[in-house]
């Protein structure tokens, strides 16, 4: 069998499977390698579902089956992109991509750059963490890059509804096992890189070698990029590939810089210089680390080739939902929520709080289970560093137990001013709302958007925009 027989075959409607359990009979199957089993361990469960080809690594010894073809090649993930391109409609008129990665604000940025596409009239998608959508359409997301085939399955709706921009998300994982093959990015943007996933990576330098995939030598190469060069990562991937253009708002360095001219809780005005110009934009968004995150997008719609003019609609744009949004209520309480699940975004968002001039700050928070957990106790560091009331809580303990998570986190609370403990996030936040005095901010942090709770591998509704409510009612 050869790959253009499998191609046709595929354009011709036959079904393209990564998991033996989806085969139905006349499929192609792709064994992929996998992070936890071997793929090709379930060669033999997609040829008893009726799989017709099975495209697999060299050197996999593949028993011969009656009527079943083999295609052997270097690289199954890789493959994958081509085939998916065939089988979804993703070959020709694919939107032009804008890859966004980074360890934080990967979801924010993204959706700053959607709103001012969309807003300079491009028909745009977005692929993310909150939600997959396109001109009259919007999709939950399960994941923050979902897997190749879902991927191109999604990408090709945008190309049969016009969509000519797409930006999405890609995270380390997903550059590590090439979900985005066959999607060639024209921008990619990075953010920042800190400590995170190193359950997954190991260290950070094997952390910093996915993300950089998406810049260099490789399948993943972006065209053309932009990269935050006050981060020591950004750095080295701007001396690594000095074409990308370089932003910041301390470097020298920096092609594209900002400066925060007016911050207060009402919004920032930035002024912002690029080659020899400068200008002026006024966002409603609090935080530094919100200033890269309008700064980067600012950076795509240079390089896409609008102008600074073109721009100025982010001054109305609304932010991403659960990133240090607030609840409004009758009682007139700061009370924010906000997805920070790292050391460094607990940072930067507890200075952008405690630069509004609250009295005292609240910050209600807790770690993810199964997830890296060398950042606990980091996580409860930068939150002592900054709160006048710690409540440690669960976030997402799937399979761990929650209180194992909670003695984890809490040597990093040694120096903590006040630390409350409660496993049960609904009373934790319900505690954290009784100790709130005038003059307080309570940040609600680590779900954001999320609207459930992982608790053993069950997936319950839970919301923090809710809880706050019923306690407040
Ligand atoms: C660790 C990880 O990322 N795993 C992802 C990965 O699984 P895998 O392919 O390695 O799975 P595997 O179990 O080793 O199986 C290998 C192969 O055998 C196949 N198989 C397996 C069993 C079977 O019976 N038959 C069969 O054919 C599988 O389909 C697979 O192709 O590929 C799967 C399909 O794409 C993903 O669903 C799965 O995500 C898991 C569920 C996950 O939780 N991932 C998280 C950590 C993640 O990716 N998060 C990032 C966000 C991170 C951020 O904050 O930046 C994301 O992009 O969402
Ligand atoms: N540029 C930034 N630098 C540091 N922290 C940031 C930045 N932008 C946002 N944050 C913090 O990180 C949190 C997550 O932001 P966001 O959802 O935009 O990032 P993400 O990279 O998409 O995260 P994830 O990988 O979990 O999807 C925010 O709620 C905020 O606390
Ligand atoms: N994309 C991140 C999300 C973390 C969100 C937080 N609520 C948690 O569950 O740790 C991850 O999968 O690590
Ligand atoms: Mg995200």
């Amino acid at each position: 069998m050869n790959l253009e027989t499998v191609l046709e075959m595929l354009r011709g409607g036959t079904g393209l499977r990564t998991h033996s359990g989806a085969v139905t009979p006349g499929d192609v199957f792709v064994a992929l390698s996998g992070t936890r089993v071997d793929g090709a361990r379930f060669i033999d469960d997609a040829v008893a579902r009726g799989a017709r080809v099975v495209v697999h690594g060299e050197g996999v010894d593949v028993p011969r089956h009656e009527g079943v073809s083999c295609l052997a090649v270097q690289s199954p993930a890789q493959t994958l992109g081509v085939l998916a391109r065939a089988a979804f409609g993703t070959q020709s008129n694919l939107p032009r991509i804008i890859g966004v990665t980074g360890t934080n604000g990967k979801t924010t940025t993204a959706h700053l750059i959607h709103f001012l596409l969309s807003r300079n009239g491009m028909a745009t998608g977005l692929v993310g963490t909150v939600h997959c959508s396109w001109p009259g359409v919007q999709v939950p997301a399960t994941m923050t890059t979902p897997d190749c085939l879902s991927l191109h399955e999604i990408i090709g709706r945008m190309v049969r509804d016009g969509v000519d921009n797409l930006v999405m998300e890609v995270s380390s994982h997903a550059l590590d096992q090439e979900r985005i093959a066959g999607l060639p990015m024209e921008v990619g943007v990075f953010s920042n890189l800190t400590q995170d996933h190193l359950d997954y990576h190991g260290d950070m330098q094997r952390y910093f070698e996915a993300k950089a995939r998406l810049f260099l030598d490789g399948p993943a190469r972006c065209a053309k990029g932009l990269v935050n060069v006050d981060d020591e990562y950004g750095q080295r991937l701007k001396a690594m590939r000095p074409d990308l253009l370089g932003f910041g708002l301390d470097s020298e360095d920096a092609e594209l810089r900002c400066r925060i001219l007016v911050a207060g809780p009402g919004g920032m005005t930035l002024g912002l210089s690029h080659d020899g110009h400068t200008w002026e934009l006024r966002t409603g968004l609090v935080g530094r680390h919100n200033a890269y995150n309008l700064l980067s997008a600012v950076g795509t719609g240079l390089l896409l080739g609008l102008t600074p003019a073109q721009c100025d609609c982010l001054s109305q744009a609304p932010g991403a939902p659960g990133r240090l949004e607030r609840v409004p209520n009758e009682r007139g309480l700061d009370i924010f929520i906000d997805y920070a699940h790292t050391p460094d975004a607990l940072e930067k968002v507890s200075v952008a709080l405690k630069s509004m001039g609250f009295k005292r700050l609240l910050t209600v928070f807790g770690c993810g289970g199964d997830r890296d957990a060398s950042k606990r106790p980091l996580m409860g560091e930068a939150v002592a560093r900054h709160a006048d009331v710690a409540v440690v809580t669960s976030d997402n303990p799937r399979t761990e137990d929650p209180d194992s998570i909670i003695d984890q986190i809490e040597p990093g609370l040694a120096n903590a001013r006040l630390v409350l403990r409660e496993t049960d996030r609904r009373k934790a936040i319900a505690l954290a709302l009784e100790a709130m005095e005038p003059g307080d901010a309570l940040l609600i942090a680590g779900k954001g958007h999320e609207d459930y709770q992982i608790i053993g591998t069950q997936k319950r509704h839970f919301s923090d925009f809710e809880v706050v409510r019923e306690c407040l009612s």
